[in-house]
């Protein structure tokens, strides 16, 4: 007998898939501006692709104002896209509120990282569940089955025994449970994908291991797939199985949780994960040589969405830029001996001939 090599887990059916998803939005123009004829835009997501599997939880990570929540309204439909396309089971997918929208909604869901802003406070739990339960058609013939399907969504969510629950209003609720709520309220419509924006990051850190534990039973048990976006990378590790990192608008490096949080290939991830700091970090990343060091970590400013940088995004605060770094967009790079593994970086083009760090001068602006 021979031993063979492990091979990747089978990768499971794409529910979700964006492609060259872009969103910009108009800026206000000031008085000096109405005689111009330049329109400027927030280049909130640029060129953004990404795949929602079956029963897989895919993180998305980056600072605040990287996108994400953009990325996650876009996916829900609630933002018209500027470009792009969104495609649900194959099929490209435009819609636009009424019936369409609904029939949308029963199979995306979006839950807001602020439950008690998304809960309205004069209402019950019982009010809001009944609601989405209802509008999503599965509210049962009887007030009987209403209330059995209630007990059920409530269960699902472990806020038990529901009489405990059902008749109280947002505040009279902790943090957590009202997150538990409204994670509820979007499984009433009985959603395949479930976009959690921040789920956890206004709950206190006693809980939040509770919350995420909870979704990822309810993707092990309803095969949801799931998008988890996050500025926190180090829980993307423990509960995502894949990991996306943005910068400024743009996907900078992919691949499966564990190798981009333990490898991270882009700088940008390994400064995200260096001002993050996780006990168990493994060293030993491709250009470690060049990694960030105290010093730079965390250092500069994102850019400007209104005027981005051209070339790599990144590269003004990048320790490894390189000349061409500062002119040309980097495309998504294999990160060799990885699988899956990739970065919008040039560092992991195989002829790149540029030394990294060598455009610091030029930058004249590397984090400091
Ligand atoms: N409706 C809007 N009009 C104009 N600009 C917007 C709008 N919504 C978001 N933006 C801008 O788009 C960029 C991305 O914002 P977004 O909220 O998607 O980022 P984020 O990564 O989710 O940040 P956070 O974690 O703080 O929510 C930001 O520069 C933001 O100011």
């Amino acid at each position: 007998m021979t031993l063979s090599e492990p091979s990747a887990p089978p990768l499971t059916e794409v529910v979700l898939e964006a492609e060259s998803l872009t969103k910009h939005f108009p800026v206000r123009r000031r008085v000096r501006d109405l005689l111009s004829r330049e329109r400027r835009v927030v280049h909130a997501v640029d060129d953004v692709n990404l795949v929602l599997r079956r029963g897989r939880v895919t993180a998305l990570v980056g600072e605040s104002g990287s996108g994400k929540s953009t990325v996650a309204r876009l996916l829900a439909q609630l933002y018209r896209r500027t470009s792009g396309d969104i495609r649900l089971h194959g099929e490209s997918t435009t819609v636009r509120g009424g019936r369409r929208f609904r029939a949308y909604a029963r199979r995306v869901q979006l839950t807001f990282q602020d439950p008690f802003a998304s809960l309205n406070p004069v209402h019950t739990v019982r009010y809001h569940l009944t609601r989405s339960l209802r509008i999503h058609g599965h509210g049962g013939r009887t007030a009987a089955e209403l209330e059995r399907a209630l007990h059920d969504l409530l269960g699902r969510v472990s806020l038990t025994p529901a009489e405990r629950y059902i008749d109280k209003f947002p505040h009279e609720l902790s943090g957590g449970q009202r997150q538990r709520v409204a994670i509820a309220r979007a499984l009433g419509a009985d959603p395949e994908v479930l976009l959690a924006d921040e789920p956890v990051s206004m709950l206190d850190v006693s809980i939040r291991l509770g919350v995420l534990n909870l979704l990822r039973d309810l993707k092990e048990r309803l095969n949801l797939a799931i998008l988890y976006i996050t500025h926190d990378i180090a829980s993307a590790r423990y509960f995502a199985d894949d990991t996306l990192v943005m910068y400024a608008g743009r996907m900078v490096e992919g691949g499966d949780s564990e190798t981009v949080t333990q490898r991270p290939a882009h700088p940008y991830t390994r400064l995200l994960i260096a001002s993050a700091p996780d006990p168990d970090r493994i060293q030993g990343s491709p250009t470690d040589a060049a990694a960030a060091t105290p010093e730079d970590r965390g250092g500069g400013e994102p850019p400007s969405l209104i005027d981005p940088p051209p070339g790599c995004r990144f590269h003004p605060r990048c320790p490894n830029a390189m000349p061409r770094c500062l002119t040309a967009l980097p495309p998504r790079l294999a990160v060799q001996g990885e699988p899956g593994h990739w970065a919008s970086c040039w560092l992991y083009d195989p002829e790149n001939t540029e030394t990294p760090g060598s455009a610091a001068r030029e930058v004249g602006a590397v984090a400091s």
